[in-house]
């Protein structure tokens, strides 16, 4: 069998004396979404961060296809991340935008209308990004993650600020993605938004992974929903 696309291992990360990940391991395999949920504060951003070599563990592992991410010999056209979708300068128009991500990350400036087109951009590409709408600028970092072509995305809240048709349009989109065989790691705090869209659930509160499983694995009675929410009342009880 191969290596997983995403092995986590033992991850955890202090802020002073605050423990925000505490051996916290997963993997995200190919062809699969893979949900990464759990309320604010969980620890899903750490965790995402630390996998894509912003944070750095305490202790732990992270790999993608097989090696840290600062190993990988061409991040870019491996793994595409949506982390934070505020960070684009203001005053430049997308089409700027990705223009300078190509020129940061050596891809060729012909894959711009590739991922306007794919992210459904086309129409606001040259407006400047400090009057987008929250969807907008969504849209745009997914566009800046696909530039590479990578086989694995990894995307912290991607739904957030998107409207019912976009999120029922990202769910359309990801599903293409790893039908032939690409990977997606998703974090979300909106379960109902995420439920028909992921294959595998990873539940992480207070820094703690709480479930890992299949979405099929969950009782026939429960909706994801309910099921997250009795597995957090459990852990707070305990
Ligand atoms: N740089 C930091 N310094 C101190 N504390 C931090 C830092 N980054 C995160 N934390 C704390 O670690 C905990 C986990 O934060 P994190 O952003 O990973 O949660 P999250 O699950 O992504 O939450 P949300 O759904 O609200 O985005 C929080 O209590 C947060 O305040």
């Amino acid at each position: 069998m191969n290596a997983p696309a995403i092995e986590i291992s033992g991850l955890t990360k202090r802020f002073g004396s605050f423990e925000a990940v505490h051996d916290v391991s997963f993997t995200a395999e190919a062809g699969r979404i893979t949900g990464f949920l759990g309320p604010n504060g969980a620890g899903k951003s750490t965790t995402l961060r630390m996998l894509l070599g912003l944070v750095r563990p305490d202790t732990g592992t992270a790999y993608i296809s097989g090696r840290p991410y600062r190993d990988l010999p061409s991040p870019a056209r491996t793994v595409g991340a949506v982390i934070d979708s505020a960070a684009a300068h203001p005053s430049m128009t997308a089409r700027d935008h990705l223009r300078t991500a190509c020129a940061l990350s050596g891809l060729p400036a012909a894959r711009i209308d590739d991922v306007l087109a794919a992210v459904r951009a086309e129409d606001f590409s040259d407006r400047r990004i400090g009057a987008f709408s929250t969807g907008m600028r969504q849209r745009l970092s997914l566009a800046t993650a696909l530039l590479g072509e990578p086989e694995i995305l990894v995307l912290d809240e991607p739904s957030n600020g998107l409207d019912p048709f976009g999120i029922a349009w990202l769910r359309g989109f990801l599903r293409d993605f790893v039908a032939g065989g690409r990977t997606v790691l998703l974090s979300s705090h909106v379960l109902s938004e995420v439920q028909q869209t992921i294959d595998d659930v990873v539940v992480i509160d207070r820094g703690r992974i709480r479930w890992r499983g299949s979405v099929s694995d969950l009782p026939d009675d429960q909706d994801l929903e309910q099921a997250f929410l009795s597995l957090l009342d459990e852990g707070a009880r305990r």
